[in-house]
């Protein structure tokens, strides 16, 4: 398989799918004015290849087309509104079947539940052949997917999250054991534009999945909770809710780029006898550390059912 100029097709297009679509042609329109460098943490550059020789492979890595699949025409007619004349969108059986055949890369992106019925389906397994497929499916595992595809299908599992629309989003990936370099680099320049990316032993996903993939429902609980505080001490909401967000935007900020450990950043807010301490014994008294951490042991149990077949 050689990945040039690919086209990517996102079989399953709904807010994910749309996240990564939306996101990459963001980054695709920024690159041509300021060459971004990608946000990665791991190495995937060949050390025999210069760095001018690495450039020119992933120019040629970037997609050169979209196609975006959904089941209903009514979603298909809703799709291209949304995402306009740079992706060619179809729906239906048929509509999969076109989609992959046309694609280098598919990006799988229904819910879990049906992932095996649609690449099960009549005319994908051909249409899959030699290509590379990346699963977002929560709970659906590289054996899985290698199960319903061919065998000279390249799996990557990926778990990704909504602020990837933002090109703020973060995403883990999983290789199979039959995944090439250029596969792999493909896959982490994708999500690198799209925000930071991580790769990560299969082992691990179920724990992304709840942290990261889940990470931005469980943020914004938070996120409305210290807002709330805010209106009831008299703030308009729209204030009360921007001076949250900032706040989370911004210690979230210090961790990443000063390393610092949480608990420093929260020590050196917190004056003896003042304000702080006495808002965050408060919050000891609500448990909600455990609360936080349970949420996330939680999560990622129910994350490593969604795979299955139900009973
Ligand atoms: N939402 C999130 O934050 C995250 C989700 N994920 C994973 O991403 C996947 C998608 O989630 P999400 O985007 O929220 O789901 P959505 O329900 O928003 O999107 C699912 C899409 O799949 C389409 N679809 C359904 N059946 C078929 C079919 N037979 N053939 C083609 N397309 C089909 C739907 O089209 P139609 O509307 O026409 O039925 C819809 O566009 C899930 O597997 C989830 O585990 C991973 C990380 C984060
Ligand atoms: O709730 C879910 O199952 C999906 C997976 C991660 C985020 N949303």
């Amino acid at each position: 398989m050689s990945l040039n100029k690919p086209t990517i097709c996102v079989l399953g297009c709904g807010t994910m799918g749309i996240a990564i679509i939306r996101g990459t042609l963001d980054s695709m329109t920024a690159s041509t004015s300021v060459q971004s460098s990608p946000k990665i943490s791991h190495a995937t550059t060949a050390t025999s290849t210069t760095a001018v020789e690495s450039e020119k492979e992933d120019d040629l890595l970037r997609p050169a087309g979209f196609i975006a699949c959904v089941s209903q025409q009514e979603s298909a007619a809703k799709l291209k509104k949304t995402l306009g004349d740079l992706v060619k969108v179809l729906h239906g059986i048929a509509g999969n079947v076109q989609g992959v055949s046309e694609a280098d890369v598919i990006f799988l992106c229904t819910k879990p539940q049906v992932a095996k019925a649609v690449l099960s389906a009549p005319g994908i397994q051909e249409a899959l052949k030699d290509k590379l497929l990346v699963s977002i499916c929560a709970g659906v595992t590289i054996e899985q997917l290698q199960a319903w595809t061919t065998p000279t299908t390249t799996v990557i599992r990926a778990m990704p999250n909504t602020p990837c629309k933002i090109r703020e989003g973060m995403t883990v990936l999983s290789c199979g054991p039959n995944t090439d370099e250029q596969s792999m680099r493909f896959t982490s320049n994708i999500f690198s534009t799209l925000g930071r990316c991580r790769i990560l032993d299969e082992k691990h996903l179920d724990a992304v999945t709840a942290l990261a993939g889940s990470g931005p429902a469980f943020a914004c609980v938070m996120l409305e909770a210290l807002a709330d505080g805010g209106v009831m001490m008299g703030l308009p909401r729209d204030v009360a809710t921007e001076l949250a967000a900032q706040v989370l935007q911004g210690a979230a900020r210090m961790v990443l780029t000063t390393g610092a450990h949480p608990a420093a950043i929260k020590d050196s807010v917190t004056t003896p006898g003042g304000c702080t301490i006495a808002g965050l014994l408060t919050m000891e008294d609500g448990k909600i550390r455990s609360t936080l951490a349970r949420t996330i042991q939680e999560a990622a149990t129910v994350a490593s059912t969604l795979g299955r077949d139900k009973k």
